[in-house]
This record gives structure tokens, C-alpha cells and sequence, in this order.
């Protein structure tokens, strides 16, 4: 039985409008392992979490269309029935590096990605100093994605992201995401966010177009759960920092340990084969088993040491 593509069963649940979309950020293998292992049904590749992961930077613009793809793919085919959201930044150029943008992820079985109207030397939408193109240039990308997801058949979700809000307000975001949606766009994402208030404002004003909240604690935008989201009408919500932010925290307090210990002193469960087993362990040892290989007749487990 075919379980659909992950941008197919997103469309699905866009299309129920009572359909919501929760996905924490990922930034790697092991990350997206755990997100999906937890149970999430959908996962959001983010930009800022790719970039400290795969280059130790920050999220400036120093990702490339090809280190973002390859990340993107690498995750979204650990399950691909499961809709992994990616970030595309600006598009990573002008409107003919959009649409390929737009091929290379449809083909790497992404099932949504954002684009957004920073200039290419972009930056985190809540960093200040951001610079935006005009409203032209911005839904010339739009348009793009738009048409090169038609030429390819694709059910690939196209998301309009603005981060005018910081140096235009409110009502030229409206009006960009507005031409976005008219230009073709599948679902808006207002970056930035900065009250509840808002957040209802938006989904109001740009009703029955489906809305994605970005939550990214401690910055512009204040705390709102999945189910504060949805409750407002929000039709999808990211939590960008869902992993790394306790990964990081998780690293720190480890070596920390290990500087003080001279041993990392991991938790006793924390064995080479409970990471292997978080990442298809068990699935691969069925798999050479079922070929007929007998390299794993024995398991992996080690005898009880005395
Ligand atoms: C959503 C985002 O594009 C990301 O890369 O995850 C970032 C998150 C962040 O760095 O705070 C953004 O909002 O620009």
C-alpha cells in the first residue's frame, strides 16, 4: 500500500479545514530520527539549524542552494510519507534560480519550503538590520516557484514568507503577502509576528488563505502554543529551534561534565546500540535478514558483562 508523498498528504491536510500542521525544527539525521520517533507527523527543515550544523555559522545567507537541498533530501527520505517543510531562503537568486530551487526540492521529496523578499545577503527574520527587494522582485520569485511546481506536476507546497514587517509595518506585509497569494502562493507566513493581536489580524485579514506561524521563542514574536495557533487559524505552526535549542544546551552541560569528570558519564541506557537503534538499527538488520544475508543471526547486543 502506498502511503502518499509527503507533499501529497500535506495538500490533504490543507485542504480539511480543520487540518493543522504541527513541525518542530530539525537540522540533521538524528534530529529528524527523534522528531519522527516522538511521533510528530511533519517536520520542518530549518535554515538557521543547517547552517550552525553542517558550516558552524550563523544563519546569514552562507548556505547554498546546494547544502540546503542535500540536507533537506537527506531528511525528508528517512520517512517519506511524512511532509518535511524546508527552508529556501530567497530562492538563492533571481527568478531562474527559483524555479530550479523549486525542482531540486520537488525532486528531493520536500513537501513545502518558504520564500522570502530579504535581499540575498539575508539574514534570521529576528535579527535587525534586515533589507527587503521590492514588492516586484519578490512575487517574480513567487511566480517562479509557482510555475515551475506546474511544469513539474508537483504537489510541492509553495509558502510566501514577508519579512517586511520590521521596516514597513503591518499593512505593506499585508500587501506583499497579498501579491504572493495572488502570484499563486499555496499558504502565507508573516515573519516577525509581534503580538497576538496580530496574529488574529493576519489570519483575519487574509482569510480563507492558509496562514503558517513561525515560533521562534525569545524572539520577535511572543509565546504561542501549537494549540493557541490553531485556535487563532493558523493552519500550520514551525518550531524552528525544537532540537537544537535543547541540543545545544544538552552538548554544553555534557562536556562541561566531561572537562570536570574527565568522562562523559552519559546515562547508563546511552549505549552505541540504543543511537544505532534511534536510527534504524533493527529495520536494517530485518532487512539484510530478509535478503537472506546472515551477518546479524547473532544481534548486535553484547553479552552481559560480568
Ligand atoms: C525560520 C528560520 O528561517 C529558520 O531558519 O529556521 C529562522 C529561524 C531563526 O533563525 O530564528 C527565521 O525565522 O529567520
Amino acid at each position: 500500500m502506498s502511503l502518499g508523498s509527503g507533499a501529497s498528504n500535506l495538500r490533504k491536510i490543507l485542504a480539511d479545514p480543520n487540518g493543522f500542521v504541527t513541525a518542530p525544527g530539525v537540522y540533521d539525521g538524528l534530529s529528524a530520527r527523534m522528531a519522527l520517533g516522538a511521533g510528530f507527523d511533519a517536520l520542518y527543515m530549518t535554515g538557521a539549524g543547517t547552517a550552525a550544523s553542517v558550516h558552524g555559522q550563523a544563519d546569514l545567507g552562507i548556505c547554498t542552494l546546494n547544502d540546503m537541498r542535500a540536507n533537506a533530501e537527506m531528511i525528508a527520505n528517512l520517512s517519506p510519507s511524512t511532509p518535511v517543510i524546508a527552508d529556501a531562503d530567497t530562492g538563492y537568486g533571481g527568478p531562474i534560480m527559483v524555479a530550479r530551487t523549486t525542482e531540486q526540492y520537488a525532486r528531493s521529496g520536500v513537501a513545502a519550503f518558504h520564500i522570502e523578499d530579504q535581499v540575498q545577503t539575508k539574514r534570521c527574520g529576528h535579527l535587525g538590520g534586515k533589507q527587503l527587494v521590492d514588492t516586484a522582485t519578490y512575487t517574480t520569485r513567487i511566480r517562479a516557484a509557482v510555475q515551475a511546481r506546474h511544469r513539474l506536476g508537483s504537489d510541492i507546497v509553495v509558502i510566501a514568507r514577508t519579512d517586511a514587517l520590521q521596516s514597513f509595518g503591518y499593512d505593506e506585509s499585508l500587501a506583499r503577502l497579498r501579491a504572493a497569494r495572488d502570484a499563486g502562493a499555496d499558504v502565507g507566513f508573516l515573519e516577525g509576528i509581534s503580538s497576538r493581536e496580530m496574529a488574529a489580524q493576519a489570519v483575519r485579514d487574509l482569510a480563507p488563505w492558509p496562514l503558517l506561524l513561525n515560533m521562534v521563542e525569545h524572539g520577535s514574536t511572543p509565546a504561542i502554543s501549537a494549540q493557541e495557533a490553531k485556535e487563532i487559524g493558523f493552519r500550520m505552526i514551525i518550531f524552528p529551534f525544537a532540537t537544537i535549542g535543547p541540543a545545544l544546551t544538552a552538548m554544553r552541560e555534557g562536556l562541561e561534565k566531561l572537562k570536570r569528570l574527565g568522562l562523559p558519564g552519559l546515562d547508563p541506557e546511552l549505549t552505541p546500540q540504543m543511537l544505532f537503534r534511534v536510527c534504524g538499527l533493527d529495520e536494517k538488520m530485518r532487512l539484510d535478514a530478509e535478503a537472506g544475508g546472515a551477518a546479524f543471526e547473532g544481534g548486535v547486543d553484547l553479552e552481559e558483562k560480568k
